[in-house]
C-alpha cells in the first residue's frame, strides 16, 4: 500500500498564488525588475509566522507582487504541478485570484493565458488532470465581484467554477448572492470558503444562499450540530486544509483539529494544503502530518484519498477509475 504521502488523490483546496516559494519570489522580482521588502529568501521565509487569516493575506498579496506576465504563471502552475506529483496528486482543482492581479494593473488575459498554459498540457507531462476555479475576493465587495464575473465572460471555456475567498469575517456569503446565481446559471461550478474563521451561520448561507457543491474549510460546521446534520445528509464535502488551520491559528494544535469530529459525523471530508508554500507543507504533508497527529490508521487515510475523488468535478467514470488505483 502507498503512504499517506503518496496515495492517490486529488487536491480541491489550493490557490495556485500561494504555492508561491520564496526561491521564485526572488527569481520573478529579478526577471521582472521588481523591488521587494525583504532582503534575502530566508529574510522572506523568516515573515512566515501568522497570527490569524489577515497576517497571512497581508503577506500573500505581498508576495504576489512579483507575477507579472503569463509566463510568471506558466512557471508558477508547472512548479506546483511538478511538486503535486510527488505528493500523489493524479488530479487538481486549482483556485486562483483574478482581481489580485487585475487591481495592480496585470490583464486578466495575461493570467488566464499563463494558468492555462501550464494546465493544457499537465496530464501529459505530470499525469495530473485539472480544473480551474476563479474565485472572488470578498473584502473587496460585491460589486466588484459581479464586474470580475463580466471580465471573466470571454475566459469562460477556460474555467470550471468560481469561488470566494479572503478575509471572511465581516464579509458574509450572502452578500455574493447575485454574482454565484450568474455562475450557477452559466453552468459552472460554484464553491466558497466558509467557517474558516467565520461562524457556522456563514457556512449555512454558503449552501442555502449561494447553492455550493462543496464548502471549503467548514471546520466550524463542528459547532453547530443541525449543519453537521444537513451537511452528512446532502453528502456536501469540505475541502480540510489541516496545517493551514494551524498556521493561521483556527486550531491551536494539529492533534486538536476537528477533522474526526466531522469524519465521526458522516461527513464528506477531503485533505488539502490551502497555500503550500506558506503552510510549511504539500497536499501529501498535510496527510502524513494528520496520521502523525491524530492517530489515523491505513483506512481512514484510504478513505480520505478515495473521498477527494468523490468530492471533486470529475465525471464519474473517472472518478471511479482513479478510486480504484487508492490501496
Ligand atoms: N486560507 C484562505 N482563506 C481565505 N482566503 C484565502 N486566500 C488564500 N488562502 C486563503
Ligand atoms: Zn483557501
Amino acid at each position: 500500500m502507498s503512504s499517506g504521502l503518496t496515495l492517490p488523490k486529488a487536491e480541491l483546496h489550493l490557490h495556485i498564488e500561494g504555492t508561491l516559494e520564496p526561491e521564485l519570489v526572488f527569481d520573478l522580482a529579478r526577471r521582472n525588475g521588481v523591488a521587494l521588502p525583504f532582503e534575502t529568501v530566508e529574510d522572506l521565509r523568516r515573515r512566515y509566522v501568522f497570527d490569524d487569516l489577515q497576517s497571512f493575506l497581508d503577506l500573500y498579496y505581498l508576495a504576489m507582487a512579483v507575477l507579472r506576465t503569463a509566463q510568471d504563471f506558466t512557471d508558477l502552475t508547472d512548479a506546483y504541478l511538478a511538486k503535486a506529483r510527488e505528493q500523489g496528486v493524479r488530479h487538481a482543482e486549482i483556485f486562483f485570484d483574478p482581481q489580485a492581479h487585475t487591481s495592480r494593473g496585470v490583464a486578466l488575459s495575461e493570467v488566464v493565458a499563463g494558468l492555462t498554459a501550464a494546465l493544457r498540457t499537465s496530464r501529459e507531462r505530470f499525469g495530473i488532470s485539472t480544473r480551474l476555479i476563479a474565485c472572488f475576493l470578498r473584502d473587496r465587495g460585491p460589486e466588484e465581484a459581479l464586474a470580475t464575473w463580466e471580465a471573466l465572460q470571454p475566459h469562460l471555456e477556460q474555467i470550471d467554477g468560481v469561488g470566494l475567498d479572503s478575509a471572511e469575517v465581516g464579509h458574509p456569503p450572502q452578500l455574493f448572492e447575485p454574482v454565484f446565481a450568474r455562475a450557477r446559471d452559466a453552468g459552472l461550478h460554484v464553491v466558497a470558503h466558509a467557517g474558516e474563521e467565520g461562524p457556522p451561520e456563514y457556512v449555512w448561507q454558503a449552501i442555502d444562499v449561494l447553492g455550493v457543491e462543496r464548502v471549503d474549510h467548514g471546520i466550524r460546521s463542528v459547532e453547530d450540530r443541525a449543519l453537521l446534520h444537513r451537511l452528512a445528509t446532502d453528502r456536501t464535502p469540505l475541502t480540510v486544509c489541516p496545517l493551514s488551520n494551524v498556521r493561521l491559528r483556527c486550531v491551536p494544535e494539529l492533534s486538536r483539529h476537528p477533522l474526526p469530529k466531522l469524519l465521526d459525523a458522516g461527513l464528506l471530508v477531503t485533505v488539502n494544503s490551502d497555500d503550500p508554500s506558506y503552510f510549511g507543507g504539500y497536499v501529501g504533508d498535510n496527510f502524513v502530518a494528520l496520521r502523525d497527529a491524530l492517530g489515523l490508521d491505513d483506512a481512514t487515510l484510504r478513505q480520505l484519498a478515495a473521498d477527494s475523488f468523490r468530492a471533486s468535478f470529475l465525471p464519474e467514470g473517472d472518478r471511479d477509475a482513479l478510486i480504484a488505483e487508492v490501496r
